[in-house]
């Protein structure tokens, strides 16, 4: 799969071994930044993965920063972005098989290394269910983004 990548300074050092994880997992991927641990600005990185995604270059993406809420409020203005923020791995595969969601967000100062690993396998590794009542009710959420 083709995932983008990004987070700020919060979440830097998670960016990085997630990224060695997700090369090992056999994903192309590409680092949107940032590039250090100098302070910066969440919704920067969160829109730069946001669109990559939403135009269709790449297959998913993952957001990251000290809680995962900055970059995740943020790549949800997207449009075409649907955004979830998972600190357990139920909700990593659910709001796959339920929510098709296409970016995940993810907080370095709220989960663990393991679990941040987890979450992503899960969540990559989890098909849409393509469930009818789910694409109604994805198709109604895409509607929110014309009104
Ligand atoms: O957006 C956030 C809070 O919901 C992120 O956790 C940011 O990474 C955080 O605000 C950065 O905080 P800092 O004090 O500038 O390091």
């Amino acid at each position: 799969m083709k995932v983008a990548i990004g987070c700020d300074h919060g979440a830097f050092e998670y960016k990085q071994i997630l990224m060695k994880e997700l090369k090992s997992w056999g994903h192309e991927v590409k680092d949107f930044g940032t590039f250090t641990q100098e302070s910066c600005d969440y919704s920067d990185f969160a829109a730069a993965v946001g669109k990559a995604v939403a135009s269709g270059e790449y297959d998913r993406g993952i957001v990251m920063c000290g809680t995962g809420i900055g970059v995740s409020i943020s790549a949800n203005k997207i449009k075409g972005v649907r955004c979830a923020l998972c600190s357990e791995t139920t909700s990593a595969r659910l709001t796959r098989e339920h929510n098709d969601a296409n970016v995940l967000a993810m907080g370095q100062r709220i989960i663990g290394e393991e679990l941040m690993k987890d979450i992503a396998k899960i969540w990559l590794d989890t098909p849409f269910s393509n469930g009818e009542r789910h694409v109604r009710r994805i198709a109604k959420v895409a509607a929110l983004e014309k009104e």
